[in-house]
């Protein structure tokens, strides 16, 4: 049997006061495979005492802890790994830093990046955005038929990420998807981060029973 499409929980880019008990409520709530400290223009120094709250709150609850666009400081800080955009620096340096350790990599909505990423080593490829996000300004859109192709040639994990909701993720999942990833669905749900969180894993679920 296939492993379980999986909830990737990312970070707001900036924490509100008190993230660190919302952090846990979600995360109590149901099940999330990763989590991704997202800090957006955060100075070097707040995204270390970021990392050192939080990431004890993930790890605690079997939650892998990713660190968003510096594979060095994950590695300093020992973090369970680090994503990585096209922009981000050297992936192939950052593969050997890592060693041991998850790092995932951007690909858009390219087949090219994605097949350079696999074979780099990258530990999942990451497409999208699959909806319109407000979340950061997205440039590239990506097909639900990438995760389809992907899935059905290679064995490395997909992420797919952008505007993702309970109600639209369905045909990502039926599309193999190895996980989905959000910021909005679950700290922007009306009834909170833990509502939020249980509201995707029912909707994954119900998606992967009809797959
Ligand atoms: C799981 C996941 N996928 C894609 C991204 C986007 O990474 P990047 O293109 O480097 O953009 P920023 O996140 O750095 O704005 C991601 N962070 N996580
Ligand atoms: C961080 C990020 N990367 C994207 C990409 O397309 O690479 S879209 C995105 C934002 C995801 O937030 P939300 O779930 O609120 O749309
Ligand atoms: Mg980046």
């Amino acid at each position: 049997m296939e492993d379980p499409c999986r909830l990737y929980l990312v970070t707001p880019p900036v924490l509100p006061p008190g993230f660190a008990d919302h952090l846990a409520a979600a995360l109590d709530a149901g099940d999330v495979g990763c989590l991704q400290l997202r800090l957006k223009d955060a100075p070097r120094d707040a995204v270390q005492r970021a990392i050192e709250a939080l990431m004890p709150i993930a790890q605690a609850r079997d939650v892998a802890f990713l660190l968003n666009d510096d594979a060095a400081l994950a590695a300093e800080m020992g973090c369970d790994g680090a994503h990585l955009g096209q922009q981000d620096g050297d992936h192939a340096g950052a593969r050997r830093l890592l060693k041991g350790r998850i790092l995932g990599i951007t690909c858009h909505d390219n087949r090219h990046l994605a097949m350079q990423a696999g074979e780099l080593g990258a530990d999942y490829v990451a497409f999208g955005a699959f909806f319109p996000t407000t979340t950061k300004e997205a440039t590239h859109r990506a097909p639900v038929e990438l995760l389809e192709w992907w899935s059905e040639v290679f064995t490395v994990p997909s992420v797919a990420i952008g505007g993702i909701t309970a109600a639209n993720c369905g045909p990502l999942v039926r599309a193999g998807a190895d996980f989905i990833a959000v910021v909005g669905a679950v700290w922007n749900h009306p009834e909170g981060p833990a509502a939020g969180v249980r509201a995707m894993n029912a909707a994954i679920a119900e998606a992967a029973d009809g797959a």
